[in-house]
């Protein structure tokens, strides 16, 4: 038996409209025995709301009201089914009850198990619609079988577990029901529940289909396919039918968001299809991302990265000093950091580092930039974005850089990144600039 996974973002599972659509598709596709979602689009959010910042009662009823009102409505547009209300019940008890933890604001643990309520919720919702629409499904608690470490906000999965549980709990259902499961959510070792980072259902969807041995993994959205640039920055970014892991990772990397970026990751060890395409308009076809593609073009796509935090650290004991580099990334490593973009003068060093808001767990921090000092003369400055053309042997072959550079001659960069893969070329611009910065590049390399 073939199996496809299919994984249903925020927006395709934000009200029963557009859950039927998605419901379609699963119900359109035999092979589909296993269904991701996400939570309804901004649920994840109000629960971010609640988990960091410091709310009054007031407040926090409001948020809480505004969960249970997207919820609600969906339930009720199922008609209210008994079973299912009983439990959405369930799941908005325990939000109340742990949106109000006292230590809630300091203990990840604590706000994981609270964001991990919208995918319970929504997953829930999902599969009373499949079962209402003729299909056959049952909602399975994901952190049965995603086993992570103990990495709140930021959870790696441990490949092997995941593989055994996928094995005893899930294979033996597979071809009896569709199996309708949450993303981003996972469980550590003491039982405490995880989360994978921001958007982490796709990885979800991948680690399963990865752990099921499936040919195919789909992330349904709401675009067609993976755009050559995000089309909300330029109208005249169109759909590219067909994208190499290379260049999808790179992609999701560098801040392309309808791919978590560390989606590509099982699909390469396991050599597993990856599509994208629009929940609502599913006819439309979408991006097909394969190992090998039938074109490699030295352009391909163009990304842009939101918030990005400059860190200078500098010395003039660097001068004929070794171990200077070493020390910093090694104060960056105990911090939990991992850094992007890297360029080195004879007496410093300037990084960036991602710091989006929305964020479960924050960045950067001030222990780390005290750590930094103890070595060194410390800058930060943010509000910065990184614009990353996508491509391929773009640092082999002559004449790739000087169209990107040419476009955008009158731009103030403020870092440049090239040479080190020969599938991007990365600049640091102020964030003001960037949406200028990724039209003219894209007019440049896509609509000539
Ligand atoms: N290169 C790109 N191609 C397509 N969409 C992109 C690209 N870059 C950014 N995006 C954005 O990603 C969004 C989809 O991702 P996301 O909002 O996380 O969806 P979902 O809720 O389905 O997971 C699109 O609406 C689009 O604005
Ligand atoms: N709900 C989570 C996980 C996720 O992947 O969502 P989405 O598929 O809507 O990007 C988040 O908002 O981060």
């Amino acid at each position: 038996m073939a199996v496809n996974i299919a994984k249903f973002g925020g927006t395709s599972v934000a009200n029963l409209n557009a859950m039927r659509s998605c419901a379609r598709i699963v119900l359109d596709n035999a092979d589909t025995r296993v269904v991701v979602v996400s939570a309804a689009a901004g649920v994840t959010n109000h629960l971010v709301t609640l988990a960091n910042e410091e709310l009054t009662d007031e407040q926090r009823s409001k948020v809480i009201t505004d969960i249970e009102t997207i919820e609600r409505r969906i339930l009720n547009d199922l008609g209210q089914p008994e079973e299912a209300a009983t439990k959405l019940d369930e799941l908005l008890g325990l939000l109340r009850e742990q949106a109000r933890h006292e230590e809630l604001l300091f203990r990840p643990d604590l706000k994981d198990a609270l964001l991990s309520l919208g995918e319970r919720m929504s997953s829930l919702l999902f599969a009373e619609l499949i079962n209402q629409m003729g299909g056959q499904a049952t909602n399975f608690d994901a952190r049965r079988v995603i086993k992570t470490d103990s990495d709140y906000g930021q959870a790696l999965p441990d490949i092997q577990l995941i593989a055994e549980q996928a094995e005893t709990l899930l294979k033996p259902q597979l071809d009896k029901l569709v199996t309708v499961t949450q993303g981003f959510i996972g469980c550590d070792e003491f039982d405490n529940t995880t989360t994978l980072g921001r958007g982490g259902s796709d990885y979800t969807a991948a680690l399963l289909a990865e752990a099921l041995g499936a040919e195919t993994c789909e992330i349904w959205t709401d675009v067609t396919g993976v755009y050559t640039t995000d089309p909300r920055i330029t109208e005249k970014a169109r759909p590219l039918p067909e994208l190499s892991f290379e260049e999808a990772a790179e992609m999701a990397t560098f801040g392309a968001k309808v791919l978590h970026p560390a989606t590509m990751v099982p699909a390469v060890r396991r050599d597993i299809a990856v599509f994208v395409g629009s929940s609502r308009e599913p006819e439309k076809g979408g991006t097909w991302i394969k190992r090998d593609c039938e074109h490699e073009p030295h352009y391909r796509a163009i990304t842009r990265r939101r918030d990005q935090v400059l860190v200078t650290v500098k010395t003039p004991d660097m001068l004929y000093a070794s171990g200077f580099l070493e020390q910093v990334f090694g104060i960056l490593a105990q911090h939990g950091l991992s850094v992007d973009l890297v360029t080195t003068s004879e007496i410093s060093v300037s990084l960036t580092i991602d710091n989006p808001p929305n964020s479960v767990r924050a960045r950067i921090n001030r222990d780390c930039i005290e750590d930094l000092r103890q070595i060194s003369e410390v800058s930060v400055e943010e509000g910065f974005d990184l614009v990353t053309v996508v491509g391929n042997n773009m640092h082999s072959a002559a004449g790739v850089s000087a169209p990107i550079f040419d476009a955008i001659s009158a731009v103030n960069l403020r870092l440049i990144c090239y040479g080190a893969n020969p599938h991007n070329i990365s600049v640091l611009v102020h964030s003001g600039d960037s949406e200028s910065v990724v039209q003219k590049l894209h007019g440049r390399l896509f609509e000539v």
